[in-house]
């Protein structure tokens, strides 16, 4: 592989920055990696771990003479980090982010940045429910999705560039409207981490059964619950306030289905129960004939057998 831009620099170092700055590395994408991050703990962290080839006490001097600017920061934090950064950014450089949410991050950080610099906003389809700069690692966005988000007109080799990262990095990318990329990711991850949150939740509440218990007994598809229930509130507080709409909608497309699924347990309905189960077997037995299930055995590897 080689490189792709002199200088990157990476805004907030927790999983994502820190499992990109390793995927660079190991890809030999970048000359030099700066990063920042808001608090000096987090820093130490980074220079302890070697993460970024320098760490910077200031955002300014993480993003000066950068090529690349990444924006890894929660949500609610993008609009207020692009303000910083705009002042010191390198004529011609390009600004993305890996935000959850791409409708409300557009909104949010477009109107600070000066003519001249590129916007091209992304979304890998990756993480785990670990956060910080010590969770990261480079086989991440191996075999994974990302999502390019550019504006129609965007500059075309600033678009080139962050898809060959991107690829360097092992990821594969498409590219989409931010509207209908959010609508995606409400139905594939927003909603079902709603989903797991209050499962969890109600576990936790139920009286009868006790923590302990359901520590002890927890079953496969509870467990794989409390793994995404683990992770970041902040992160997740943002996704939800920033994509609104789309997960409102899910959200009631999911209640209505739940409500008829309830009726038909009261009222013994066992044919509505085995039709609507045979179909979700289906979309599942899809993803893996697609090859798409990157936790299966076969993944990567042609066709699984279902
Ligand atoms: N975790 C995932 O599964 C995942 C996957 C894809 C995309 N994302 C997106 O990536 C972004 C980062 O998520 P992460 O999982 O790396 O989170 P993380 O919590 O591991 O890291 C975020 C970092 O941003 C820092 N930060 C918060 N507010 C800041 C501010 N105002 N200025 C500077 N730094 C600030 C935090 O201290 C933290 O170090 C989020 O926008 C998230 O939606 C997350
Ligand atoms: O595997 C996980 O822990 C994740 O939840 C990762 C996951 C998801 O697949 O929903 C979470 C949020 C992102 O924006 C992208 C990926």
């Amino acid at each position: 592989m080689s490189v792709v831009y002199q200088r990157v620099a990476l805004i907030g170092l927790g999983l994502i920055a820190s499992s990109m700055f390793w995927a660079i590395k190991r890809g030999g994408l970048a000359e030099e990696v700066t990063g920042f991050a808001r608090t000096p703990e987090t820093r130490a962290t980074a220079r302890e771990i070697g993460l970024c080839d320098r760490v910077c006490d200031t955002v300014a001097g993480a993003v000066e003479g950068a090529d690349l600017v990444v924006l890894c920061v929660p949500v609610g934090a993008m609009g207020s980090v692009a303000a910083e950064i705009a002042p010191h950014l390198k004529p011609g450089a390009t600004v993305t982010d890996v935000g959850s949410v791409k409708r409300a991050v557009i909104d949010a950080v477009a109107p600070h940045l000066p003519d001249g610099v590129h916007f091209v906003p992304a979304h890998p389809l990756a993480g785990t429910e670990h956060s910080g700069p010590r969770s990261g690692f480079a086989e991440l966005f191996d075999n994974r999705w990302c999502l390019l988000v550019p504006a129609e007109g965007t500059d075309i080799e600033a678009v080139a560039n962050l898809r060959k990262l991107w690829e360097g990095m092992g990821a594969n990318v498409d590219e989409m409207d931010p509207e209908h990329h959010d609508l995606v990711l409400a139905v594939t991850s927003h909603t079902p981490h709603l989903i797991a949150y209050t499962m969890v939740g109600v576990a936790d509440d139920l009286g009868r059964v006790t923590d302990s218990e359901v520590i002890k007994y927890s079953a496969a598809g509870f467990r794989d619950f409390t793994r995404i229930a683990a992770s970041d509130p902040t992160m997740w507080r943002d996704v939800f306030l920033s994509n609104k709409e789309a997960t409102l909608e899910i959200l009631g497309r999911f209640t209505e289905e739940l409500f008829a699924l309830q009726r038909a347990i009261r009222t013994g309905d066992g044919d509505h129960l085995h039709d609507y189960f045979s179909r979700t077997r289906a979309i599942r037995r899809g993803i893996i004939e697609a090859g798409q299930d990157v936790d299966a055995p076969n993944f990567g590897r042609g066709k699984a057998q279902v």
